[in-house]
């Protein structure tokens, strides 16, 4: 059975959430790749045209202390699409719950959109306490879930709100999403390689576990390939590590033989920053004090050999620090080699990795570039989805 979409749901004159992904990379407070909120407009703009009351939520980053509630409020995303939706009012409200919330839902017309704060600021959020998931409910009369990049996260916006609205449905990037991953993925033409990088260790290691057994080969760079090198025994300097993942990292290397392949050399820095200065060091040789930001020359012919012949390639995560000229060539010459392959389906996926092809000119070269990263990886690996799971059949 298909499940729901927003073209089953009466929306007209109701108030209806959508949970989108609005996680979009930034500096210095300022959106660096508005992608995610492009990405998210059709929904948008189907729902407008059909006079619903438009209640919009996201989360921003991750947010424990105080100090990443400043640093990840999301009013920026109002302001962009307020920019993006010149015709529409789009108002931004600063509460999570309470008062002025409640009061910026009831002010909405027929048509108009208010971007509720970042739901991570509250803590129930990403513990799916049941209480919050019934009172963000209680805000709307349909819910929609569009929020591709974090339908792997079963949390209170994400599932608590769709298990008491029984009006619900899919969105069109989650259905678009779902349509293209399939396609790449269902039954992968072979060779199969697969590319994991980027920063998020904890949460992605798990994700190999599966890939070694569906792809031919397992490519793993940038902050992610540290873990591993240090499970080895190698030497990493200050490079990013998550210590409680190495029995894990270990366990992989003993079972995935040659399938996993890892980066023999790196750009070393000596500090996280553009002006730093620089050395290519062999993997596992990294001196105290230096940090691995990209994958060095031979570790990209390495993996340039790896993809050759590769008829599926599915990426997430970037190969370095892409965001600094100086450690982006790793992921640039992947972009290039993966650009080249003959008659290959090819997917990139994730909020960063999509910046970083479309930052470095390659976005338009893959088959496929996904918003979600850990999303799509979990989807390529078959896994259940719990945002798309608990979504009402036709
Ligand atoms: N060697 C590295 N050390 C630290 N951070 C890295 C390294 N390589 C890549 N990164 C960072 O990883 C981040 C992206 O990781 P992640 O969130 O997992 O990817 P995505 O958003 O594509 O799913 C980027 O901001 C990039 O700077
Ligand atoms: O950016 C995201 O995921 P991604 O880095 O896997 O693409 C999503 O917004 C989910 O964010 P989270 O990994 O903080 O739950």
């Amino acid at each position: 059975m298909a499940k729901r979409t927003v073209k089953d749901l009466e929306v007209s004159g109701k108030k209806v959430i959508v949970r989108c992904d609005f996680n979009v990379p930034r500096k210095d407070g300022v959106i660096t790749d508005d992608n995610r909120i492009v990405m998210a407009l059709p929904t948008i703009k189907y729902l407008v045209e059909n006079k619903a009351k438009v209640i919009l939520m996201s989360h921003l980053g991750k947010v424990k202390t105080e100090e990443d509630k400043a640093k990840n409020n999301l009013e920026c995303v109002a302001v962009r699409l307020q920019e993006l939706l010149p015709e529409t009012k789009v108002t931004f409200c600063p509460a999570t719950r309470g008062e002025e919330l409640e009061n910026a839902v009831a002010a909405l017309q027929d048509g108009e959109i208010v971007l509720m704060q970042n739901t991570r600021y509250e803590k129930g959020e990403s513990k799916n306490d049941p209480e919050l998931g019934a009172y963000w409910a209680s805000l709307g009369d349909v819910f929609v879930e569009d929020a591709f990049g974090s339908v792997h996260r079963a949390h209170a916006s994400t599932v608590g709100i769709p298990t008491n609205i029984k009006e619900n449905g899919l969105g069109f990037l989650v259905e678009k999403e779902v349509t293209m991953l399939g396609k790449a993925v269902d039954e992968p033409a072979h060779p199969f390689v697969a590319i994991i990088g980027g920063s998020k260790v904890s949460s992605k290691i798990d994700v190999i576990d599966n890939l070694l057994k569906k792809a031919d080969k397992v490519i793993i760079g940038g902050g992610m390939a540290y873990t591993f090198m240090k499970a080895q025994g190698g030497n990493i300097g200050t490079s990013l590590v998550e210590d409680d993942k190495l029995d894990l990292a270990k366990e992989y290397l003993e079972k995935a033989g040659d399938k996993l392949v890892l980066p023999v050399d790196n750009v070393c820095a000596d500090a996280f920053s553009e002006d730093a200065n620089t050395q290519v060091c062999k993997s596992g040789e990294i001196p105290e004090g230096w940090m691995g930001l990209d994958i060095g020359p031979a570790t990209v012919e390495l993996f340039k050999e790896t993809l050759a012949g590769a008829k599926t390639v599915v990426w997430n995560g970037p190969m370095g620090v892409f965001e600094m000229k100086k450690f982006a060539k790793g992921t640039e010459l992947v972009c290039q080699a993966i650009s080249e392959l003959p008659d290959a389906i090819t997917v990139i996926g994730g909020g960063d990795s999509a910046a970083a092809a479309k930052q470095l000119g390659y976005a338009e070269k893959f088959s496929h570039v996904s918003t979600g990263g850990g999303a799509s990886l979990e989807y390529m690996e078959g896994k259940t989805l719990p945002g798309i799971a608990i979504i009402s059949e036709k």
